[in-house]
């Protein structure tokens, strides 16, 4: 029975192909900042309120239009049909129980039509949303965002920190390239005459710049996020060019190694953006009290990838179901110890870095003997 969201991890290595499981875990080059985003949850600190809660309390958001009944989103992952034979129909019944919003990976293994499908059929009012890679053919593009819309995706996510492919090197001497036989990238079937749903028809395109942003705009009314901003500069570059919101992201260390945690960006970029434009952020978020502290410091919600893929892994539908489940029972635990009543109760001041410097005293000079009390003050 998994307790924790780091069980389900254990329980799916135990199901999983060995080259699957180091697919889902892996992350660029040295994996540096896959293992900084965890951690740097790890460093910060509570610092609750006591005696000022309530008996229940509010999860709800509301995220650029999209309503839903707790701040944790499930950020966009590629090939779900790899770790469970229904795929992302599974991933949406239980986002749609749970009331989360979904992201949809451009790289799903069922069509974002049939997903959409999947989650009205559950009578959940969960909203979709899409992440796109722009394709340098735009017409491409344009056809991709025309499927998004026709599902009634309520925003578009627009990954923009894949320039390149990432090295991906445990992939490499694993030789794990290429979904098996029988499983598609669904959304890009019939693009273009004849195309089959390969991995390969994804362009990373090193071409793209603000233009292509500005391009976007034209062609959909939905709102649209940037996934994978991490300069300052480029969150101003994104409000100017018009993004609705940023998804604060390294790609959970599968792109750019070396990059800092998002955790430890997140005072920058928000004060970047000034308050114009909401920020969600991902990497490295398995507790309750990870999402408190995002929260609390300014996010307007998380989003979590690798847990999804080992949930849905270990148990299906079920599993996803249970470990949404968790985190928000931990949410709702970690606020209630914080004396929030709701996230709107979560501010700055219940963070803190820790201060390892001694609580300033009497001075005493360095070599000579307090105990003796012989030293000058200095
Ligand atoms: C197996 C896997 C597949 C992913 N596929 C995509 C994808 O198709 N598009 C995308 O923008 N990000 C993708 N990501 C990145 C996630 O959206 C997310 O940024 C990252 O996993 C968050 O970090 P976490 O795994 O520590 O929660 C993928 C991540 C993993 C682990
Ligand atoms: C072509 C699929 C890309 C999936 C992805 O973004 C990842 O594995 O991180």
């Amino acid at each position: 029975m998994q307790h924790t969201v780091h069980d389900f991890e254990a329980a799916a290595r135990d199901k999983l192909d060995p080259v699957h499981v180091d697919f889902i875990a892996g992350g660029a080059r040295d994996e540096i900042t896959v293992r900084a985003n965890e951690a740097a949850f790890g460093r910060l600190q509570l610092l609750p309120r006591v005696l000022r809660g309530s008996a229940v309390r509010d999860l709800d958001i509301t995220l650029l239009g999209s309503r839903a009944r707790m701040p944790v989103l499930l950020s966009p992952t590629a090939f779900h049909k790899l770790v469970y034979p229904e795929g992302e129909l599974a991933t949406v019944r239980a986002a749609a129980a749970a009331g989360a919003i979904m992201i949809a990976s451009m790289a799903s293994t069922v069509a974002v039509g049939e997903i959409a499908d999947a989650a009205r059929a559950t009578d959940s009012d969960a909203q979709l949303w899409f992440q796109l890679y722009i394709q340098p053919d735009l017409e491409i593009t344009e056809a991709l965002v025309r499927r998004a819309v026709d599902a009634g995706c309520t925003a578009l996510v627009v990954t923009v920190d894949s320039p390149v492919l990432g090295a991906g090197e445990r992939n490499r001497r694993n030789g794990f390239h290429d979904l098996p036989p029988g499983l598609r990238c669904e959304n890009l079937v019939d693009l273009r005459d004849g195309e089959r749903g390969h991995v390969r028809q994804i362009a990373m395109s090193p071409e793209l710049n603000w233009e292509h942003i500005d391009w976007l705009r034209g062609v959909t009314e939905l709102p649209v996020l940037l996934k994978g901003v991490l300069h300052p500069e480029d969150a101003r570059l994104a409000v100017r060019h018009g993004a609705d919101g940023l998804l604060l992201s390294n790609h959970g260390g599968r792109q750019l190694d070396t990059v800092p945690a998002t955790l430890e960006l997140l005072p920058e970029i928000l004060a970047a953006v000034a308050g114009r434009i909401p920020i969600v952020l991902d990497g490295g978020v398995r507790r309750g009290t990870d999402v408190v502290k995002a929260l609390a410091l300014g996010a307007s919600a998380v989003g979590i990838g690798r847990p999804v893929m080992w949930a849905l892994a270990q148990g299906g539908e079920e599993g996803v179901r249970r470990l949404l489940e968790l985190l928000r029972d931990e949410l709702d635990d970690t606020l209630a110890l914080c004396g929030a009543s709701g996230l709107a109760d979560l501010t700055p001041d219940l963070v803190r870095v820790p201060a390892w410097a001694p609580v300033p005293g009497p001075a005493v000079a360095p070599g000579s003997d307090h105990r003796f009390g012989g030293g000058a003050v200095v």
